[in-house]
């Protein structure tokens, strides 16, 4: 059932720890979000499991149907084919992720095409239903994103990810730059996509709002540790550590 695990990952960067030995597992269809005040190891984190960046010391295993095996052991090659067909990436500004020079078509229809896809008619079929799913008029199909809104961007970048119907996402703060309406019609989205699709998603936020709604279970980070993880509600209602419950009562900075 795990589909993702860490053990004993460590990262420093000069002389702070951006990860201490870091443990976690991520069960297939499981919605993980990962907590914490700035500069707690949340995006650290999120780069080391992805295997974008490479730890210190400790692992990153990953069932690709055959058991658990390092990431690392892989090659360039595979990590970078497994990034790209069964992991999707969403970052918290669309612009650095989709290609502005290319029609909002032509971004989904690029996943598609790496992933294996030939036919342009059915790429294009395709892309154009995946914009309706994220609530875009198929009509744009042909447009370039620089005319789209930040919250119709970002729907443009979920599109992307999610074509290829990858098993796993991570996503960092993917609400974060937008108004708080944009926020929630987003969140809805995400949260109706993920359960329709099966995905397991890591998702790194500093808002507890955004865990609550979409995540099964949290991870507390702080000072690169992780200090509480649990089920959501349970954490929530009942965190154990003093510095979750600051973060609940949302007396530190985001
Ligand atoms: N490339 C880097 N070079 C130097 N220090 C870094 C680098 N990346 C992260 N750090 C440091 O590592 C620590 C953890 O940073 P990280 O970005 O993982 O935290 P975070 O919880 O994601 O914060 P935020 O919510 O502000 O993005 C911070 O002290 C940060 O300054």
């Amino acid at each position: 059932m795990t589909l993702l695990q860490a053990r004993d990952l460590r990262k420093r960067f000069g002389p702070v720890a951006a990860l201490d030995d870091v443990s976690l597992s991520l069960r297939r269809r499981e919605i993980v979000a990962i907590v914490g005040e700035s500069g707690s190891g949340k995006s650290t984190l999120l780069n080391v499991l992805s295997g974008r960046i490479a730890p210190d010391s400790g692992t990153v295993l990953y069932d690709e149907g055959e058991g658990l095996s390092p990431i690392a052991g892989r090659g360039e090659a595979r990590l970078r084919h497994l990034q790209r067909t069964r992991w999707g990436f969403v970052q918290q500004d669309p612009r650095q992720a989709l290609r502005l020079s290319v029609t909002a078509g032509g971004n989904i229809g690029e996943r598609l095409m790496v992933s294996g896809a030939r036919h342009y008619g059915d790429i294009r079929a395709t892309a154009a239903r995946w914009l309706e799913t994220v609530e875009i008029d198929p009509a744009r199909l042909d447009d370039l994103p620089r005319t789209f809104s930040g919250g119709m961007l970002q729907r443009l970048q979920i599109a992307a990810t999610l074509v290829t119907e990858p098993e796993l996402v991570f996503m960092d703060e993917p609400t974060g730059g937008l108004d708080v309406s944009v926020q929630a019609r987003i969140l809805d989205l995400v949260r109706g996509l993920v359960r329709r699709l099966g995905l397991a998603v890591l998702l790194v936020t500093h808002d507890i709002g955004v865990a609550r709604l979409l995540a099964d279970r949290l991870v507390v980070m702080r000072h690169g540790r992780i200090v509480e993880t649990g089920l959501t509600d349970q954490v929530l209602d009942d965190p154990h550590h003093e510095y979750t419950q600051l973060l609940v009562s949302s007396v530190l900075p985001a």
